[in-house]
This record gives structure tokens, C-alpha cells and sequence, in this order.
């Protein structure tokens, strides 16, 4: 297990600047993914830290000893980090077997015979593809192959586990497979590993803590649940989930008793004020707030809808059904906005029924549209 922090890493590549004051902690035992929009500046982030790359400013200390420190000359390389780093193309030796593939680093290393085996061996059962062993990769399917790699990584028990979108070329069924062979191995190892995807679901489901990328700034850093409940800016919101989340613009009209209401084209909706809520990352609305442009960000999983006309409820007319087996997702027409809408089991609408929704209060997030930060989150 071990611990790395990144602090106000500045990376160019010729006069590019790839990652900018990126400061990121990775805690002992975290499953931290990277997650951003392809070419975000995710790997770069990886090669930082395992030392393939050296930043020009800031600093990246492991367990708190500085590896990389551009100012003081300081830079420890890949070999003396104790990290092993898994790329997307598995980069095997073709002429090598399975074993020799996995036992290469610890021969190098000159480990004794014996212990080379039963470590190697011990990775491959690991992995489930101890059968193989004497297979040469030409004679593996993508999944075993990537399998090989990750037995490869982890044979010399690294402390800190590398990997960049180690997934991206299996087919869906066997991701999902992995996801969870990965998840079991994060358990059993307690490694620290840091994942590269641009997957947001593949983000969600193995994680512990997401850091989220745009352009080579950090967003956003913390939980799934948290990133995806409360996305700290428009952006990350949007990004995060699946049919998207919803935007509503409106004016901040009023903020009294604990409630603020937010005037939409569709009419006035009511959120809950922050008064009730502590957390310090959020901006204050206070009554001075008032006449503010903002956005409602709701998820279409937290929006009720109803055949009949419910107190409270606002009118739409459904313009398309989405069915997908366990669940339905249907868009509608509110005034000039489509609303999209996740309902769990079969479809109970047709294409041009009025039906009613409501807006969960609780699960709405505010944000300013000037800068498109979070300035009340949902609960
Ligand atoms: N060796 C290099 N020389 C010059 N530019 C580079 C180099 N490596 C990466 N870049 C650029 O840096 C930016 C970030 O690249 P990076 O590989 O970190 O992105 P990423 O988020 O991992 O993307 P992807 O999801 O597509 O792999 C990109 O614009 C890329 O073109």
C-alpha cells in the first residue's frame, strides 16, 4: 500500500500545457480512477507519477518521500518507485510463453528459480489462467492476453498498481467480467491503483475516489456516489450519467423560509435552501442572489411521472419512448426544454400523452451559469 501526492503539477509536452496545477492525493489503498474526455491529459497524469515523464513544476512525493521535484533537480526513476504500470496495448513478448512473460521482471532481478515459480504461478491462479502457462500470447484470446499483463504487474507485488484503460480492447461482455475480476483483485491485494478509463461507468462501479479531467485541470476529485449525486461544476455533470442529466435554466427569483425558487420557462420551481445544508465546498445563496441566471440539474431517475393530474405536478407531453428492457426512458416536451425521464419496469405512455412530473426537490443540484459551479447542492 502507499500513498502519492501530486502538488501543483505543471506538464508541457513542446510548449503545450498538458496538465495544469494539478494537485491530487492518492490515499493507501485507494482505487482511484482518472476519468476525462479523451485527451484530457489522463496518461500523462499516470507517466507523472510512475516517473516515464518528468513534470517542468510542482512536485509528486510517494509515502512522503519526493520523487519528482523539477526545482531541487530532484527525480527518482520508474525502477526505484515501486509501481508497476499496465499500458491499453498489452505489450506481451510474442516469443516468450505466458510464464516467461510473467516471470521476465523477477528474472531480470535474478530472484531464485524456485520463488520465481512459485510467485509466477501464484499471479497466473490469481488471474485465473494458470492453464496457460505454456502458451505462447499468439495462442490467447484479447481478455487472456490482458489477463497475462495484469499477472505480470502484479508478480512482484508493486505497491502501487498502474493502469491506462487496461479494458479498452475487450469486448463488452468480458469488461464487464474484468470489471469485476479487478474489483476482487483491488480487494485481495490492497494495492494502491490508479485506473486511466474515459468509461464513466467502468469509473463508477471500481473506484473508490474518481479525479475528473478536462483540458488538464483536475474538476473534481471524491467518491462516485458523490461525484455523481453532486458534480462540483456544470461540466462534470454533464459528463457523469447515462441518458444525461437534465438542465433547466432559469432566474434565482426568490429565497425565503428555507426555500428558493428558481423562475423557469415552464413555471417556478422550488429547491430547498442551503440553509439546511452544511457543506462548506458550496457557494452561499443568500438573498442578494437574487435575479441570478442559474441551471437546475436534476437525473432522469429522480423525476416521478404520473398518467394523472397530481397536486404539484407540471403537465409535459411525451415526444419519444426509449424502452429498455428493465427500464423506459422517455423524453418530454416542457415549454421550450425536453426533459428526459428514467422509469424503471415496462412501458406505461405512448408518444403524444400528456402525463405529469414531479421534480424531486431533494435531488436537485443549483448551478451559476456565469462560471458553472455548484452553488447548492442536492442532498
Ligand atoms: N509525447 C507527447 N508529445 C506531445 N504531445 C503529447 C505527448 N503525449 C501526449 N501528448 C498530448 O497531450 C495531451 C494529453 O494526452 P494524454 O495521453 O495524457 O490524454 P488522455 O486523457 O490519456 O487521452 P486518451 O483518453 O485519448 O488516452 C493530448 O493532447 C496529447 O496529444
Amino acid at each position: 500500500m502507499s500513498r502519492i501526492e501530486l502538488n501543483k503539477v505543471n506538464k508541457y509536452y513542446d510548449k503545450a500545457l498538458i496538465l495544469k496545477d494539478v494537485d491530487l492525493v492518492v490515499e493507501e489503498g485507494d482505487f482511484m480512477t482518472l476519468l476525462g474526455p479523451s485527451g484530457c491529459g489522463k496518461t500523462t497524469t499516470l507517466r507523472v507519477i510512475s516517473g516515464l515523464e518528468n513534470p517542468q513544476s510542482g512536485t509528486v512525493s510517494i509515502d512522503g518521500r519526493v520523487v519528482a521535484d523539477p526545482k531541487s533537480g530532484r527525480f527518482e526513476p520508474p525502477a526505484k518507485r515501486d509501481l508497476n504500470l499496465v499500458f491499453q496495448s498489452y505489450a506481451l513478448w510474442p516469443h516468450m510463453t505466458v510464464f516467461e512473460n510473467v516471470a521476465f521482471g523477477l528474472t531480470v532481478k535474478k530472484v531464485p528459480k524456485n520463488e520465481i515459480k512459485t510467485n509466477v504461478m501464484s499471479a497466473l491462479e490469481r488471474m485465473q489462467i494458470g492453464q496457460y502457462a505454456d502458451r505462447y500470447p499468439s495462442e490467447l484470446s484479447g481478455g487472456q492476453q490482458q489477463r497475462v499483463a495484469i499477472a505480470r504487474a502484479i508478480v512482484s507485488q508493486p505497491k502501487i498498481l498502474l493502469l491506462d484503460e487496461p479494458l479498452s480492447n475487450l469486448d463488452a461482455k468480458l469488461r464487464i467480467d474484468m470489471r469485476a475480476e479487478l474489483k476482487r483483485l483491488h480487494k485481495e491485494l490492497k494495492t494502491t491503483i490508479i485506473y486511466v478509463t474515459h468509461d464513466q461507468v467502468e469509473a463508477l462501479t471500481l473506484s473508490s475516489k474518481i479525479a475528473v479531467y478536462f483540458e488538464g485541470v483536475l474538476t473534481q476529485c471524491n467518491t462516485p456516489s458523490e461525484i455523481y449525486n453532486n458534480p462540483a461544476t456544470l461540466r462534470v455533470a454533464e459528463f457523469i450519467g447515462n441518458p444525461k442529466i437534465n438542465f433547466l435554466s432559469g432566474i434565482l427569483a426568490d429565497i425565503r423560509d428555507n426555500q428558493l425558487t428558481v423562475q423557469c420557462s415552464f413555471g417556478p420551481l422550488t429547491c430547498k435552501n442551503i440553509d439546511e445544508r452544511d457543506n462548506d465546498s458550496v457557494g452561499i445563496v443568500s438573498e442578494s442572489s437574487s435575479g441570478l441566471e442559474v441551471t437546475v440539474a436534476i437525473r432522469p431517475e429522480d423525476i416521478l411521472i404520473e398518467k394523472n393530474e397530481q397536486d404539484g405536478y407540471i403537465p409535459c407531453c411525451v415526444s419519444s419512448i426509449l424502452p429498455a428492457g428493465s427500464e423506459t426512458l422517455l423524453e418530454l416536451e416542457l415549454a421550450n426544454s425536453l426533459l428526459m425521464v428514467k422509469e424503471v419496469g415496462p412501458q406505461r405512455f405512448d408518444v403524444g400523452d400528456t402525463v405529469w412530473v414531479h421534480m424531486k426537490q431533494e435531488r436537485m443540484n443549483l448551478y451559476e451559469n456565469e462560471n458553472g459551479t455548484l452553488i447548492m447542492r442536492a442532498q
